[in-house]
């Protein structure tokens, strides 16, 4: 086993902050690689995997693709025993393309574009995967197309928990078959000749602390509704386990959480689990450049080169992100009240608000924490900006930095 592979197993601490990152190593990559710039660690990647296997030892574990899609986090992913959790046929491509087997591949419908169902269902020819319907007139359709996987029906829960009210999802009318009916659904799905393989449903995403609580409630309603349609493979209770933001914000004790998912779950299936964000999200770190500082009455206005299109979520959600100043002297430098602003004229372009920094000056690197997951994902070419570059900590280029020629590729 080589040092990297030990240090992947060992060592492993269940929460990595800001503070932890090797500041020099990451104004070297932003040298490099210029900025703004993600960088991922998939070593860490690797040990928070490695960390869920061991927490849900007879669980069946997988990884939610959203939460970050790049080549070497899903093989990374693989590599450590993980499934893949996918949300759009696209999800379940590159899934298959990183070499998961395609009986470890599900793919969560959510209102399918035909399109989606079309390439799934024909993927389905050549892979055992699963495809979870989320609704009568979902399963309908694939009913109507030659699926030769096998099914899993999404159910709402009807108890949802989230960081935000904008991804809780259990408790949300558009997720899922309403509970009371889910049973007949699988019993339909049954005698229509199709392969019932398990159920499914998804409390909401960054939970933590009293919204555990829906999260067991949810385990116990799907178990409950496991014995009642009986003879399933899996039970999936969705992923959503939480991720401290603030330096202060104690971290997951995910052996709990293990503990209270089992002691909820009463159901002769195997129990499923989809995390995204608790894989990658302290893996990742956005590297942005200072373009200006500005003092107003109140506030020191700290422009950079990355915003909402580089990452989205503090714009989407007010989601708090950790922000570092890498400048060698940061320490010796006076503490100023910093609101960090992108390049994108819309007053939610902000990474920041009232946030005690060491005073930036033009050209400093920033860092910016737990930008592993949701965070590449969410990028977009909104003002005709290019998306930024990925790379992995050990300076190995994983996604290229798109150009100005790619903004107007697809024009006709
Ligand atoms: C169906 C489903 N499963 C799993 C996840 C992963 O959630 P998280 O990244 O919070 O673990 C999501 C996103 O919230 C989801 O929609
Ligand atoms: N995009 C959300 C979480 C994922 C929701 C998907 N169900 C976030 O950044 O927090």
């Amino acid at each position: 086993m080589s040092a990297t592979d030990a240090n992947r197993v060992e060592g492993a601490t269940a929460v990595r902050r800001l503070a932890d990152w090797d500041g020099a190593r990451l104004r070297a990559l932003a040298g490099e690689f210029e900025t703004p710039l993600y960088v991922l660690d998939l070593d860490r990647v690797h040990e928070n995997a490695t960390r869920l296997l061991r927490a849900f030892p007879d669980a069946d574990v997988s990884y939610a693709v959203k939460a970050n899609a790049t080549r070497g986090v899903l093989e990374t992913v693989r590599d450590a025993g993980l499934g893949a959790e996918c949300g759009s046929a696209g999800e379940v491509r590159r899934a298959l393309d990183a070499g998961f087997p395609g009986e470890r591949v599900r793919y969560t419908a959510v209102n399918p574009p035909a399109r989606d169902l079309d390439e799934v269902v024909s993927l389905s020819h050549d892979h055992d995967l699963v495809l979870t319907v989320d609704s009568v007139d979902t399963f309908e359709r694939v009913a109507d197309r030659d699926f030769a996987g096998r099914l899993c029906v999404r159910v709402n829960p009807g108890v949802g928990a989230g960081h935000h009210a904008k991804v809780t999802t259990g408790d949300a009318p558009q997720f899922g078959v309403p509970y009371d009916r889910a049973a007949a659904l699988c019993a339909e799905v049954r005698e229509r000749g199709f392969d019932l393989v398990g159920l499914h449903a998804h409390a909401g995403s960054g939970i933590s602390g009293e919204g555990l609580a829906a999260h067991a409630e949810l385990v116990r309603r799907l178990s409950a509704l496991g014995r009642e349609v009986g003879d399933l493979d899996f039970v999936a209770v969705g992923g959503g386990f939480g991720v401290p933001c603030r330096p202060e914000d104690p971290p997951l004790d995910l052996d709990a959480v293990a503990a209270a998912t089992r002691e909820a779950f009463d159901c002769e299936a195997r129990l499923a689990i989809e995390p995204g964000r608790y894989v990658v999200a302290d893996a990742g770190v956005l590297l942005a450049a200072t373009t200006a500082v500005t003092e107003t009455p109140e506030t020191t206005v700290v422009g950079c080169d990355a915003g909402m299109t580089t990452l989205l979520r503090p714009a989407l959600y007010d989601a708090y992100h950790e922000v570092r100043v890498l400048a060698p002297d940061a320490a010796d430098r006076p503490t100023a009240r910093c609101l960090v602003a992108g390049p994108v004229c819309e007053t939610a372009d902000v990474l920041a608000r009232d946030r005690p920094l060491p005073e930036p000056a033009v050209d400093d690197v920033l860092a910016v924490g737990n930008a592993g997951a949701y965070a590449y994902e969410m990028a977009s070419q909104y003002n005709s900006r290019p998306r930024p570059a990925v790379v992995s900590l050990a300076g190995d280029p994983l996604v290229r930095r798109e150009t100005l020629a790619d903004l107007t590729r697809l024009e006709h």
